[in-house]
């Protein structure tokens, strides 16, 4: 397969994983989900299983079946369908990885080995490189999450490396506020065609500002929307609105961020918004309280990020 293949661009909303109040994995909200992410929130790829839908914490069966669901209902509504097969366990994750190129997922993600860690850039080359070998045929990203996977090698340093060893390497999710090391990785692969998506969204426009090809995050889930309009601002040259655009955004992550903000929140606020029920996060995650969602919920109204009108089933009113 020649590549590059299609880039990977725009906004990628890292996928919430939908469970019911036990636990389990509700794949029959996956199909609305897709609708509700291109129809209400103009967002047409995603990336599965990362740290948002809590890819970590399903079983490798699990996650089979959570990647099959979104590629089968994003068939002829999304642009692209990322999985992310990042595991401990290098077999685990080839396995993953072969499964996304069986299911025709557009691409593969992989993150730092975070137990046993790789001691060095190489080291990890080699890991991500036995990976993107089980799925010759698929673009091959690295996600960058230091502050989550411990593994504190500068991007750009893999960057240089990476190319020569993993023939499918199509660029990275930077998910770090590091914007020398992400504006180094611009710089330096400016004749690649490398997709560099930045990960933190509320800092995003400094890093479109630094050459960001696009952006993956999970406030995209319920902000993309407004996210898309700062894009569009910012492709027009209107840097003050998109700079209003960006303090809008700021004021409610700074906002949630203040009350504790993670995975649990963020489904207890899409389930909100959205009206789709996520339900809870998975052990040791717990779900996020009453008061939280209440404050959230104020927040997001008095920003306009949501109106009365918009708040259905999913809302405070079946949140136990
Ligand atoms: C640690 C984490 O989950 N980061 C996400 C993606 O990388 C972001 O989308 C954040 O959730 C978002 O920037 C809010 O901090
Ligand atoms: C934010 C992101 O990319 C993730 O949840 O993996």
């Amino acid at each position: 397969m020649a590549f590059p293949k299609k880039k990977l661009q725009g906004l990628v909303a890292a996928t919430i994983t939908p469970m019911t109040e036990h636990g389990e994995i509700n794949y029959s909200v996956i199909g609305r989900y897709v609708d509700y992410l291109v129809e209400e929130q103009g967002v047409k790829s995603i990336f599965v299983n990362g740290t948002t839908g809590e890819g970590l914490s399903l079983s490798v069966s699990e996650r089979r079946q959570v990647a099959e669901e979104w590629v089968t209902q994003g068939r002829n509504k999304l642009d692209q369908v990322v999985i992310h097969v990042g595991a401990l366990s290098l077999k685990e994750s080839q396995e993953l990885a072969r499964h996304a190129a069986e299911i025709g997922a557009d691409g593969i993600a992989v993150l730092a080995p975070f137990f046993l860690k790789p001691g060095n850039t190489d080291v990890l080359i080699n890991f991500l490189k036995e990976v993107a070998a089980a799925a010759p045929a698929l673009p091959f990203y690295y996600y960058h999450i230091p502050a989550l996977t411990g593994v504190k090698i500068r991007a750009e340093e893999l960057l240089d490396r990476i190319q020569e060893k993993i023939p499918t390497f199509q660029g990275l999710k930077f998910s770090d506020t590091d914007l020398l090391d992400f504006g180094q990785c611009v710089d330096q692969n400016r004749q690649r065609q490398f997709a560099l998506l930045f990960g933190v969204d509320e800092q995003l426009l400094s890093a479109l500002v630094m050459g960001a090809t696009g952006a993956v995050g999970s406030t995209y889930n319920y902000l993309g929307k407004k996210t898309n309009q700062m894009l569009e601002a910012f492709e027009r040259k209107d840097f003050s609105s998109a700079l209003n655009h960006q303090f809008c955004i700021q004021r409610f992550i700074n906002f949630v961020f203040k009350l504790g903000f993670g995975v649990s929140q963020t489904k207890a606020i899409m389930t909100l918004v959205s009206g789709i029920p996520m339900g809870p996060p998975r052990p040791p995650l717990q779900k996020a309280s009453r008061e939280f969602i209440a404050a959230a919920e104020a927040k997001l109204k008095s920003l306009d990020f949501l109106s009365s009108t918009d708040l259905k089933d999913g809302s405070l009113e079946s949140w136990s």
